[in-house]
């Protein structure tokens, strides 16, 4: 499918093209059991009427313990590497991936902050204005699971109430196996549904659920873009427009 807006810099790779809703990791920690896009969002780009939502870069935090594994994620995801030598990040970092979802293209900025304690009020200062939190924690290490609630708290503190997609990422899946995978998976799950958050296990190392993630992540908080500016511009009709275009659900209905 082809975009009939004009993309920004060359085609996206081919890898980077969603024209289906991508699956979660499990159903039982998902922020959305559908497995196609919204109904107004399929009519939406099907008429092209997705508004300023090509255009639009998005912004994602990911948030968590140092040495959980942050900065080799987003690498293995933006960069496809992955080093086994552990650099600090300094206080914050950011990739820029671009999309093309169901035809439009999309945006990710993805930002990479420091789980260094002594970093931690540069790193805080970009939370504001997230679409998608993540936080991130070792399979390997329950205390960086139990450590996920603070983290969370300290980025939602930036942002609107009910405005941001959570997700809960369990990294270095490479180095669990068996029972004691699905030991720490349990427990990652049921603290996911706590905090209203889709879980997903990931191996940088490995890559092992890397792109099926990030592809969740902008194909919902694509979605949830779309349907906002649906909102917006209906609700800046005229009253008799309005009665025959009913008015979208509102975004964050998404996380019930
Ligand atoms: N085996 C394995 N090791 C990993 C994986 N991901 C990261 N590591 C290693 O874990 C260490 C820490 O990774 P980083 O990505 O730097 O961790 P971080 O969360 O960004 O750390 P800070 O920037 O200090 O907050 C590095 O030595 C990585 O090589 C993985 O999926 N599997
Ligand atoms: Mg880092």
């Amino acid at each position: 499918m082809k975009s009939s807006l004009t993309p920004l810099g060359p085609p996206v790779s081919r890898d980077r093209i969603i024209d289906t809703l991508p699956k979660w990791y499990t159903p039982d920690a998902c922020l959305q059991l559908r497995e196609h896009f919204h109904g107004q969002v399929s009519a939406a780009y099907q008429r092209r009427n997705t508004g300023t939502v090509g255009l639009k870069l998005s912004k994602v935090v990911v948030v968590g313990d140092l040495y959980v594994g942050k900065t080799s994620l987003i690498h293995r995801f933006c960069k496809n590497v992955f080093d086994r030598d552990y650099k600090a990040t300094i206080g914050v970092d950011f990739e820029i991936e671009r999309f093309e979802i169901a035809g439009i293209p999309y945006s990710l900025q993805i930002w990479d902050t420091a789980g260094q304690e002594k970093f931690k009020c540069i790193a805080s200062a970009y939370y504001r204005g997230a679409q998608v939190i993540i936080t991130a924690f070792d399979l390997t290490d329950v205390q960086t699971l139990e450590h996920t609630r603070q983290w969370l708290e300290d980025a939602l503190r930036e942002n609107e109430m009910g405005s941001c997609f959570i997700f809960l990422v369990g990294t270095k899946k490479d180095l669990l196996s068996g029972a004691a995978c699905e030991q720490a998976e349990a427990e990652a799950v049921h603290l996911a549904n706590e905090m209203q958050a889709e879980y997903w296990s990931v191996s940088a190392k490995t890559g092992e659920n890397v792109k099926a993630f990030f592809s969740r992540v902008a194909a919902l908080a694509f979605e949830q873009s779309v349907l906002q500016d649906l909102e917006k511009r209906n609700s800046t009709q005229p009253q008799e427009w309005r009665e025959i275009h009913p008015r979208p659900r509102k975004a964050r209905g998404l996380l019930a």
